[in-house]
């Protein structure tokens, strides 16, 4: 029987908690006391449990709960450098995966939902279980796993109060996440080997044969796959939880969208001014809109049926279209056609396809193509663009790019021109303005 939701309608914490460290204010004292168990450690060979367990406290202190969720549910396919890789002994193996059953389980249950109203507050075990008609044995052994891993504090027996992450897993973006990318998918990562050693040991690049596939034995792809186990919403705020924190493309201080845009757009009102294909449940365009709310021409939304269908708060000025990017874009001639986070689960050839719908709607010396993704450098790539690799790798047969694939796929396959690559920063996306080549045939 499913344990009883908590009572709806009650605020999350304020979602700025997801990108603030779990407590900066530990970190000076940990710093100290690191110091001195290394000091014991290399005087008298002991201590080194200590020392080992107090660098991870460190790490877990100094994380963003957003950074935590994007580690838990990306880098489980992949190796993180310094200073996540303190704490890999716990992430990758199977004090891990218990951590991950107690995470999803408190997610499911409403038990994080139902914590954090208390806030800082302690809070008893067997109390919380009535209240969720949970087995009281079973939610003492999950939230003494939980404590004993740094990710609730132990205040007594059964008794516990929870921390600055903790508190972040009951906002959809961040504890809704795990669900759609660990519990739906983790499979795709845990038998790569497998699929990869039948196959030859080759770089996949068949969108109809994944990993994913392979380890569920469906033929389904990873979104129609999440959304037949009930979990498509889910995919939904973890989007909007993978965009928190980072500098929005359209700010004036990472791309000029009144100089490339704005100045010599159609002024029509009904014109279309940009237009965000795959754009999921429009929280890109609602972001845009906030930092540009007077632009010439109409924003559109394009997602497929069934995530337009999951649109419940959107600014009723975006217009919204159901549309598959695999067949002829309706929106021509846009100042602007707008790609987050598409390119990168496809293939090659699948890409070069989409690319040509885009293309055919364009044009020529008035519409831009705006692709905001990784574009991860041959040197020193950041872990989230290589833990993000590793997830299209495992899950899609697809990657992130670096700039030599980006042009590669842009100019030389798709027959674009790249005007400008807008850099966003180390570990962050980049934009890539593209537009019709002059020479090219449409
Ligand atoms: C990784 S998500 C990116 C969403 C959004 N652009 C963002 O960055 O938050 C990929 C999006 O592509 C959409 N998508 C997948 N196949 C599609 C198709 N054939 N036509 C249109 N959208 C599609 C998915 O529904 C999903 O919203």
């Amino acid at each position: 029987m499913p344990a009883k939701r908590t009572e709806q309608g009650q605020p999350h914490p304020d979602l700025s908690i997801a990108t603030e460290p779990n407590d900066i204010e530990a970190v000076p004292t940990l710093l100290r006391e690191i110091t001195k168990a290394y000091d014991q450690f290399t005087t008298s060979n002991a201590g080194r449990d200590d020392l080992l367990a107090k660098c991870r406290t460190l790490v877990q202190a100094l994380e963003t709960p957003r950074e935590t969720m994007i580690y838990h549910c990306w880098a489980h396919a992949s190796t993180p450098p310094f200073p996540l890789c303190l704490v890999d002994s716990t992430r990758l193996t199977g004090r891990q995966t218990g951590v991950m059953a107690g995470l999803n389980f408190g997610v499911d249950s409403g038990l994080w939902e139902l914590m954090a109203q208390s806030g800082d507050k302690s809070q008893k075990v067997g109390e919380l279980a009535d209240k969720l008609g949970i087995d009281h044995v079973l939610l003492s052994r999950l939230l003494r796993h939980l404590s004993a891993t740094g990710y609730l504090i132990e205040i007594a027996v059964d008794e516990y109060q929870l921390t600055n992450y903790m508190k972040a897993m009951s906002i959809p973006a961040i504890g809704n996440s795990y669900l759609a990318m660990l519990s739906c998918t983790s499979a795709g990562p845990m038998r790569f080997h497998e699929f990869s050693r039948k196959r030859g040991w080759v770089n996949p690049n068949n969108a109809k044969d994944t990993a994913l596939m392979y380890a569920y034995g469906t033929t389904m792809d990873t979104f129609t796959w999440q959304q037949s186990l009930g979990y498509g919403s889910h995919f939904s705020d973890h989007m909007s939880g993978y965009a928190l924190g980072s500098l929005p493309w359209m700010a004036p201080s990472f791309y000029s969208v009144k100089e490339r845009l704005i100045d010599g757009a159609d002024t029509d009102p009904d014109a279309p001014f940009l237009v965000d294909i795959g754009g999921n449940v429009g929280h890109d365009l609602e972001l845009f809109h906030k930092f540009h709310p007077k632009v010439p021409g109409k924003l559109i939304l394009q997602d497929l049926p069934v995530i337009i269908g999951q649109i419940k708060d959107l600014e009723s000025s975006i217009l919204r279209i159901e549309y598959d990017f695999h067949t002829k874009q309706p929106v021509t001639g846009a100042r602007a056609y707008y790609m987050h986070n598409c390119l990168h689960d496809w293939p090659d050839e699948v890409c070069e396809s989409i690319l040509a719908q885009v293309k055919a709607a364009m044009k020529r010396g008035y519409s831009r193509l705006l692709i905001h993704e990784h574009v991860i450098p041959e040197t020193a790539a950041s872990w989230e663009a290589t833990a993000l690799d590793m997830v299209m790798l495992t899950l899609m047969s697809a990657q992130e790019r670096t700039r030599r694939a980006w042009y590669n796929l842009i100019e030389t396959r798709a027959g674009l021109t790249i005007n400008k690559i807008w850099n966003g920063g180390k570990g962050s996306q980049s934009l890539i303005e593209c537009e019709l080549s002059f020479d090219s045939a449409i």
